[in-house]
C-alpha cells in the first residue's frame, strides 16, 4: 500500500531518513517527511533533502525540548496545521495510510504526534497509524557517574556503535521518559487507528546502550515498517500476487480503535530458481523458471512463518494471542507454495487464537529469500506497556 511516513523528533527523523535511504524508489513509500524543533538533529539526516525536512516551533529557538512533553504538546497544537501544509509537496492525498514515527519518551516528537495525528485525520480519509519507540528503563535511572540528574550519561565508556568502532552517541538521561511515553501512548491510541510500539529495551543485547545500539535497532524498525507496508506493493508489471493484499486488508487486521499491534518478521535465503536454470534457458530458449523442490519450499515457508510469529516481535505478544492476525508470505513466485501457506495460516490461527486471519502473498520475481510478516492486533497488554502506564497511574 502507499504509505506516507512522517518522522517526528530525533528518533522519528532517523527512521524517516533510513526509509528514504533504503526505499526511496519503492512504490510503497508514497511520501516521507521529517519534522523536528531541533535544527542540528535535522541537519544530520542524509537521505532527506531540505524539501522533505522541516523545523517547526520557533519558540524552541532551534533546539530540542530536552524531554519537556508539555512544551512539545503546546508546540504541536500551535503548529499542527503548518506541519500538515509542510507535507503537501509529497502529495499526501495519494497516500493510502499515514505512519507517524516517534520516540515516545521525548518532548518534541511525542508532543507533536497527537496533534498531527488529529490534523491528518481531519484532512484525509486514510487511516493514521503510529510507530513509537518505548524508552529503556535505564534512560530514567539516575546516572551513576556522579554528575547528577540532567547530565548526559554515555553508559559504559568505550562502548561502540552497532555499525562500527566510532564511539557511541551518548544516551541522554531522560527522567520523564517513561511518563512521557505512557501519556503519549494514551494520546495516540485515542487519535490513531492503531499503534505499533517498538520496545527498545527488549532489543538491546547485554551490555549495550541505546546510543550504541540505535543504528541496529533503527535498521530493524525500518525493515519491519517496510515489510508491512511494502507487502503486496510490487513494482509495476513484475508479478501479480495470487492473493492480493491491499490497504483495506491491513486496516481490517489492525483495526481502527487505536489498539496495540505487533510486527513479526523473518526471512530465509533461498536459491533463486533462475540462477540454476540460466544455462538451460540460454540453450533451449525456455522462459519457464526452473522447478523448486516442493519439500524445500514447504520447509522454508513453515520456518519463516514460525520465526515471524515466535521470534522477537516489535513488542512482546503475551501468550502469542491476538484478536486479529495478518500474514504475508513473500519470495520468488516459484517458492510460494500454496499448500504450505494455507497450512501456515491454519497453524497461525491455532497459535494466536485469532478468529480473523487475513493473508496475502508478495511475489518478488528476482528475490533470493522467502519472508513472512505477521501482524497481531488486539493483543493482551504487554508487560512493558503496563509498567509504563503504572508510572502515571
Ligand atoms: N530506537 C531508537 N530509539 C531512539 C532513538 N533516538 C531516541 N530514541 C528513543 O526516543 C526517545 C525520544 O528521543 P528523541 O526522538 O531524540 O526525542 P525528541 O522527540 O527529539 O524530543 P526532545 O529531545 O525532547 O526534543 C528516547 O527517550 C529514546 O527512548 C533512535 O535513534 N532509535
Amino acid at each position: 500500500m502507499r504509505v506516507h511516513v512522517i518522522g517526528l523528533g530525533g528518533a522519528g527523523g532517523r527512521i524517516a531518513d533510513r526509509l528514504a535511504a533504503e526505499h526511496d524508489p519503492d512504490p510503497f513509500l508514497a511520501g516521507v517527511n521529517a519534522f523536528d524543533t531541533d535544527t542540528d538533529a535535522l541537519g544530520t539526516l542524509d537521505a532527506l533533502g531540505e524539501e522533505r525536512r522541516y523545523r517547526f516551533g520557533d519558540a524552541a529557538g532551534g533546539d530540542g525540548l530536552g524531554g519537556d512533553l508539555h512544551a512539545g504538546r503546546r508546540l504541536g497544537d500551535a503548529h499542527a496545521s503548518e506541519l500538515g501544509r509542510a507535507m503537501d509537496d509529497q502529495r499526501p492525498s495519494l497516500a493510502e495510510a499515514f505512519l507517524i514515527v516517534v520516540g515516545l519518551g521525548g518532548g518534541a516528537g511525542a508532543g507533536a504526534a497527537p496533534a498531527l495525528a488529529e490534523e491528518l485525520s481531519r484532512l484525509y480519509d486514510a487511516p493514521v497509524y503510529a510507530f513509537g519507540f518505548l524508552p529503556t528503563p535505564s534512560e530514567t535511572e539516575e546516572p551513576d557517574d556522579g554528575d547528577g540528574p540532567g547530565s548526559a550519561s554515555a553508559g559504559p565508556s568505550g562502548a561502540a556503535t552497532s555499525s562500527g568502532n566510532e564511539p557511541a552517541p551518548p544516551t541522554p538521561h531522560r527522567p520523564l521518559a517513561e511518563r512521557n511515553a505512557a501519556r503519549t501512548l494514551d494520546a495516540l491510541s485515542d487519535r490513531c487507528a492503531a499503534v505499533f510500539p517498538f520496545d527498545n529495551a527488549a532489543w538491546l543485547r547485554p551490555g549495550e546502550t541505546l546510543g550504541g545500539a540505535r543504528d541496529r535497532l533503527n535498521g530493524v524498525a525500518a525493515e519491519r515498517i517496510a515489510a508491512l507496508f511494502g507487502a503486496g506493493e510490487t513494482p509495476d508489471g513484475t508479478a501479480t500476487p495470487q492473493q492480493v493484499l491491499d490497504a483495506s486488508d491491513v486496516a481490517r487486521a489492525v483495526g481502527s480503535d487505536g489498539e496495540i499491534a505487533a510486527i513479526g518478521h523473518a526471512t530465509q535465503q533461498v536459491e533463486s530458481p533462475d540462477e540454476g536454470s540460466r544455462f538451460g534457458l540460454g540453450l533451449f530458449g525456455s522462459s519457464e523458471p526452473a522447478e523448486v523442490d516442493a519439500s524445500a519450499a514447504v520447509s522454508a515457508i513453515e520456518t519463516v512463518i514460525r520465526k515471524a510469529t515466535r521470534g522477537k516481535n516489535t513488542i512482546e505478544v503475551p501468550e502469542g494471542r491476538a484478536d486479529r492476525t495478518l500474514l504475508v508470505v513473500g519470495g520468488p513466485p516459484a517458492w510460494l507454495n500454496r499448500e504450505a501457506i494455507a497450512d501456515g495460516r491454519r497453524w497461525l490461527a491455532e497459535e494466536t487464537g485469532s478468529d480473523a486471519i487475513l493473508s496475502g502473498d508478495a511475489p518478488v520475481p528476482d528475490g533470493d529469500a522467502v519472508s513472512a510478516v505477521v501482524i497481531r492486533s488486539g493483543v493482551d497488554e504487554p508487560d512493558r506497556i503496563r509498567e509504563l502506564r503504572e508510572t502515571i497511574a
